[in-house]
């Protein structure tokens, strides 16, 4: 199953105007009227990729496959969701299918632009969505004790203590739950458990002009003041969504025009737009690795250079497992070397012939930008 990442917020704020510019196209309806979504829309990003291109161009594959996450976007989620209020919160229960959160809060202002509750106030609009979050888990915890013994007793221990975090407004993730402890509750898809990615929606000039002096401003007079902001597990960026998604909808001559309309330079760096910036800042909050097999597969055998995406530790075995039952069950051993060594190299007999690449047996667990060769018989 795709990892997802779900994009929560206030109703209006941008969210699917940020989905069509990460999904680099126009999926989902965004119009400016509150609940404008009601069914999720979700699309396949590929991970920001340093190694890929030019492994498959050492590799002479014919084709490279990106990693790929899921973004996912849902409707707005009003101020007193949990009494009924908008869309109720019922919807919620995609999100908890959800490995990360990215909640997209309103930083512009754009008087033509509706606002729920008619004034621009981030920090008030954060923590609105945050307790509607800690009331949906509080609802869903409780209903799940309910249950009784019919809850394994670690379980049960892990929520009665969720529970009393909860009621004095704590989110789960605060409570330093052991990786032990979150097991036995991972079933539940706690959203206060999951690790946020903020996203501040800002005009184009903030974005494009005045980037530096805007981040500044939104550290100390919003990031500074939230109350549940864990540098350990959330990250915040700066995004703007409308003018991206009309980026992302432009041909390289529109664009020129565009940009230079903005009095933005041409060579302005694409790294910084939501489509790259939002999966990087995912890869770190959620530890993901990116590792790479195709290189040193012979040409009968293979044409294509994959990376793989991993949210947690894998053996060489478990990769072999993921590939084909069997190159597992005839795992011989794991060919491995780091990607940018291999580039170095410019050929993967090259690198063999100066010993860089190392044999590994089942056991070995992949690092970061391994690139892995599986020989079976
Ligand atoms: N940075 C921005 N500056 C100005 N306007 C913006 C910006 N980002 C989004 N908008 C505008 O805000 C309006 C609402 O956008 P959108 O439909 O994407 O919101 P949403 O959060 O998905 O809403 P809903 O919860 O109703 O589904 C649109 O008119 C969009 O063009
Ligand atoms: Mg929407």
């Amino acid at each position: 199953m795709k990892l997802k990442i779900g994009t929560l917020g206030l109703p209006n704020v941008g969210k699917s105007t940020l989905f069509n510019a990460m999904a680099q196209q126009s999926i989902a309806q965004a119009a400016n009227f509150p609940f404008c979504t009601i069914d999720p829309n979700v699309t396949p990003i590929a991970m920001p990729d340093l190694y890929l291109e030019e492994l498959g161009k050492l590799g002479k594959s014919i084709k490279t496959v990106p990693a790929t996450i899921e973004w996912v976007d849902v409707a707005g989620l009003a101020k007193g969701a949990h009494r009924g209020e908008g869309l109720g919160n019922r919807f919620l229960g995609t999100l908890r299918e959800c490995r990360a959160l990215c909640h997209l809060t309103r930083a512009f202002e754009d008087e033509s632009v509706v606002h729920v509750d008619g004034k621009v106030d981030p920090v008030g609009d954060i923590e609105a969505i945050a307790l509607e979050l800690l009331l949906a888990d509080q609802a869903h915890v409780e209903r799940r004790l309910e249950r009784g013994d019919k809850v394994p007793e670690e379980e049960r221990t892990v929520l009665e203590q969720v529970a009393s975090g909860l009621a004095l407004g704590k989110p789960a993730r605060s409570l330093q739950l052991t990786k032990e402890e979150q097991l036995h509750i991972r079933g539940m898809g706690l959203l206060t458990l999951k690790p946020v990615i903020h996203a501040f929606n800002v005009d184009e000039c903030d974005y494009l002009l005045d980037r530096e002096a805007t981040l500044e401003r939104i550290q100390s007079e919003i990031v500074s003041k939230l109350e549940f902001f864990d540098p350990t597990t959330d990250v915040w960026t700066i995004v703007s969504a409308k003018v991206e998604s009309e980026m992302v909808s432009k041909s390289p001559e529109e664009l020129a025009v565009y940009l230079e309309s903005l009095g933005v330079e041409e060579d302005f760096d694409r790294k910084l737009l939501s489509y790259h910036q939002l999966p990087q800042l995912v890869a770190h909050v959620l530890g993901l690795k990116l590792i790479y097999t195709g290189p040193g597969v012979p040409p009968e055998r293979s044409q294509t250079t994959k990376a793989h995406l991993l949210s947690g530790p894998l053996t060489a075995e478990g990769l072999a497992g993921r590939i084909h039952g069997e190159i597992e069950s005839g795992f011989i051993k794991a060919e491995v070397i780091s990607a940018a060594n291999l580039l170095e190299h410019g050929t993967y007999n090259a690198a063999k012939d100066t010993g860089s690449i190392r044999m590994e047996g089942r056991e070995y667990q992949l690092e970061n930008n391994d690139v892995v060769c599986i020989k079976w018989k």
